[in-house]
């Protein structure tokens, strides 16, 4: 959630003008899913979140998103009073919100996780909040603290909100052990363990060893089998859903695994080596595919163009090429962009053109989406009934590179009155379409973009896997 510059990598190869591939498309239609509770609009729009807690849709006695279990789960709306008074309740949350400094840019995912907290402070549960933030690689960072997010969650609960340094161990007893019922504390950032992210079986049996429940609602986390989304469920009583989590599944499961067609999924953003292998299974299902942001620069140097300093993943130019050909083989089009915006630096205020999208120079990299892309990707967006967009279209945090990012969304929120589905999805996406100020006329806000890419491969969710049956 930190802007990162992309690691500077040289190319060598031919200077080519690229081309975007295109081919007729072969969609095999999937069959419908009976789903419960579902409900088809956005729940951080008008309706917000005082509607999602109250809706009797969400508080069903069982959920089942049939993608991704084979069970239906139990939800903490099962539990009441007599569950939940006086038990430690251990909520893993995703808190991960992008960042400027030690400001929250975007609280989508803070707010999302209140009707859950609620919920439980109002039966008497003694709360212990977490989540990771970002991706420390080695112990403690200041800049990943969750320090950030307390006030605001403070602000939004309206009770006090205590925080540890730590996340397991004696500081973490102890405040525990003076909890009163209704009270929230939160404990560091899981992943200032490296054992968080091995799913390690010591590690989870502390995290749980205060609570009697545990609930997951960190959906944009559930494609994670780590130690607080997995390994703990081991070490509690019961583990069931939170209302973000439940609400989330019932959604995106409806929308995804029969989606009105033409069905167009957009990626882009930074994280090339989690979302690359997506592709897979989204030729499979999509009739187009949009590629942009960070994702674009490992195909064009796959197909031997020049991609300057751009973000490359060296290890995944061979799966780019595989991917082009399974794509070309199914006839399904992977579209991407014609034109780029280059920058000679990783900066807001780095010199800045438009280039053919193969022709960056050495020395430059590309940080958005040019103009006749926008264009381009505007046409195939505009003529969708159903759109998943996960990644931003380029670097939205620089004014200078958000353009294209604030036009692809403007494209999208144009679709909302003519019916079409749109769905946005991961942490900096939403932020994005929050900046642009289109987020309310989105179909769907997910707090998850590589977790719904995940739903929509049709992969079970280790964490909603480990929940207790309903
Ligand atoms: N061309 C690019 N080069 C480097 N970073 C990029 C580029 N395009 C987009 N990004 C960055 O990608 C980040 C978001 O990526 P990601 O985490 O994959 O999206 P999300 O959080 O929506 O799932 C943003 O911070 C944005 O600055
Ligand atoms: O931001 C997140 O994912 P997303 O960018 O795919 O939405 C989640 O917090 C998961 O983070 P991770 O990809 O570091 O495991």
């Amino acid at each position: 959630m930190h802007l990162q510059a992309p690691v500077v990598r040289r190319t060598v190869g031919p200077l080519a003008a690229s081309q975007p591939l295109r081919a007729p498309r072969v969609v095999a239609q999937r069959q419908p899913q009976a789903l419960v509770g579902r409900e088809q609009t956005s729940f951080f729009g008008a309706t917000s979140l005082k509607a999602f807690t109250q809706s009797p849709a969400l508080r069903p006695a069982k959920f089942s998103s049939r993608l991704l279990v084979e069970a239906a789960k139990k939800s903490v709306g099962d539990l009441g009073k007599q569950d939940l008074e006086g038990k430690v309740v251990f909520v893993r949350a995703d808190l991960n919100v992008p960042l400027d400094g030690s400001t929250i840019t975007d609280d989508t995912r803070v707010r999302a996780a209140i009707p859950t907290l609620k919920y439980l402070i109002s039966n008497g549960a003694k709360v212990l909040l977490t989540s990771h933030l970002g991706r420390p690689k080695d112990g403690p960072e200041d800049k990943f603290r969750l320090t950030p997010v307390v006030p605001r969650l403070q602000e939004l609960l309206g009770v006090k909100v205590e925080k540890t340094n730590d996340c397991i161990g004696d500081e973490v007893a102890q405040k525990v052990s003076s909890m009163q019922n209704g009270e929230v504390l939160v404990l560091e950032n899981v992943r200032f363990y490296k054992e968080e992210t091995k799913n390690d079986a010591e590690f989870a049996k502390k995290l749980g060893a205060h609570a009697q429940i545990y609930v997951n609602d960190a959906f944009g986390t559930a494609h994670r089998a780590h130690a607080s989304t997995e390994g703990i469920t081991k070490h509690v009583n019961q583990s069931v859903a939170g209302f973000l989590l439940q609400k989330e599944l019932d959604y995106l499961d409806g929308a995804v695994s029969n989606p009105k067609r033409p069905f167009t999924a957009i990626v882009g953003g930074s994280k090339v080596s989690s979302k690359i292998g997506v592709l897979d299974s989204l030729i499979a299902k999509a009739d187009n595919i949009i590629l942009g942001g960070g994702m674009i620069f490992t195909f064009f140097k796959a197909q031997g163009l020049s991609v300057g300093s751009s973000l490359v993943e060296e290890d995944k130019i061979d799966l780019a090429k595989q991917l082009t050909e399974t794509a070309k083989s199914k006839g399904v089009e992977i579209i991407l962009p014609t034109d780029v915006v280059i920058a000679d630096k990783f900066d807001a205020n780095a010199n800045s053109k438009v280039v053919p999208a193969g022709e960056i120079p050495d020395g430059w990299m590309g940080l958005d989406i040019g103009p006749d892309s926008v264009k381009s990707f505007g046409d195939v967006i505009s003529n969708s009934q159903t759109v998943i967009w996960n990644g931003p279209m380029g670097v939205f945090e620089f004014e200078k590179f958000s353009k294209g990012t604030f036009a692809i969304a403007d494209v999208l929120a144009g679709l909302g009155e003519k019916g079409v589905t749109t769905i946005i999805g991961g942490g900096d996406s939403v932020a994005a379409v929050e900046k642009a100020g289109v987020a309310n006329k989105m179909s769907h806000i997910s707090t998850g973009g590589g977790a719904s890419l995940e739903l929509l491969e049709g992969k079970v969710l280790p964490g909603v896997a480990a929940l207790n049956d309903a």
